[in-house]
């Protein structure tokens, strides 16, 4: 690096306790990696953690959880940020882009039983059992295994649900959470079960931390470098880049399962493996479910992400149209009923 570099970089994050144990998990990495540099944190409060009332679903899927973020990191204020990249959209904006994605937790969903009670699986509740989730990826998959359950809204971070769970009068028999978030906050003990594909498909991108910089901040994206695990930038770029051609965000109910064999590398560096994409599109009450695979070797990371692409159109050619259109007019109408509401 030039001398004139710079030798400290601002982390930032939401203020959650899980942004802050991801943002910690970061500094130690690029400590480690460039012990001659300094890294400083700084946690903010964003739209999706004010607005605790209003439903996911409802709020659309755009920049919650990343906006006042973007504006500080434009405004030069602070370096990286670090995020879950399940919560950036698909779309990042002008002058902002994903510099490191790092190695990914085990990207399942987790179910996790009221203190006391003695159930450790979907199967064991009993029907008409309250679980509490604000996904609609969640509820619509569930509902065709599980017609019996009752699903309902939880907001609040993860320590927040788990109060609202564990509340002696609360409505929650159990909660799904990303198993990856309980793994960080050190809760994996209160998972009395994990739900995987294909009685689940996890969320794009659900359990790997990524790093926003400025798009020409050269430094920034040379520390990122050192981070990226590129077995999991392949996978979830091309899950995100299935996200984007259905022209969904964080609530729509597309799940994904993906996986990379017959690794070849030179160098230390990804240049070939065979990519296997599942995704799937599935109606809100869970009746009509679309879901197909792909598989392919690839290359680069442009050839990942033609692979989602390619599995988005296809998806879409076998009926995950007519769920999204349905989706979008829904989301409208009870939105201009919200306001008319108010
Ligand atoms: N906005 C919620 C969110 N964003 C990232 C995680 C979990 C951690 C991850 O997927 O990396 C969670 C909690 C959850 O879905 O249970």
């Amino acid at each position: 690096m030039a001398s004139s570099s710079r030798t400290s970089f601002v982390l930032a994050s939401r203020a959650s306790k899980l942004a802050q144990i991801q943002t910690n998990i970061v500094r130690d990495g690029l400590e480690t990696t460039f012990p001659t540099l300094s890294f400083s944190t700084s946690f903010m409060t964003t739209e999706g953690d004010k607005n605790q009332s209003q439903a996911l679903y409802l709020l659309g899927g755009k920049a919650l959880w990343t906006k006042e973020l973007e504006v500080a990191l434009k405004e030069d204020v602070v370096d990286m940020l670090i995020h879950s990249l399940k919560d950036v959209p698909t779309t990042l904006p002008h002058g902002c882009e994903i510099g490191a994605i790092l190695e990914r937790e085990n990207p399942v969903d987790s179910l996790v039983v009221k203190q006391g009670l003695p159930y450790r699986t979907l199967e064991d509740l009993p029907d008409g059992s309250v679980v509490g989730t604000s996904s609609v990826r969640r509820v619509a998959q569930l509902r065709r295994s599980f017609p019996g359950l009752v699903f309902l809204d939880v907001r609040g971070n993860l320590n927040t649900r788990l109060a609202k769970l564990d509340a002696p009068d609360g409505p929650y028999t159990a909660l799904i959470l990303a198993k990856a978030g309980l793994v960080r906050l050190g809760m994996g003990d209160r998972i009395t079960a994990d739900l995987a594909a294909p009685i689940l498909f996890h969320a794009v991108s659900q359990g790997a931390l990524a790093i926003e910089i400025r798009a020409y901040d050269q430094e920034a994206r040379e520390l990122c470098k050192a981070l990226t695990h590129q077995e999991t930038q392949w996978k979830c770029l091309a899950e995100r880049a299935l996200l984007r051609e259905l022209e969904g965000g964080c609530s729509v109910p597309v799940g994904v399962s993906t996986s990379l064999s017959q690794i070849d590398k030179s160098a230390g560096k990804l240049t070939r493996a065979t990519l296997e994409i599942t995704g799937c599109v599935t109606s809100l009450d869970g009746s009509v479910h679309v879901q197909d695979t792909l598989s392919q070797e690839v290359e680069s990371i442009q050839g990942a992400e033609e692979l989602g692409k390619n599995l988005a159109t296809k998806l879409m050619a076998n009926g995950a149209k007519v769920i999204l259109d349905d989706i979008t007019r829904d989301r409208r109408k009870r939105a201009s009923e919200a306001e008319t509401a108010e």
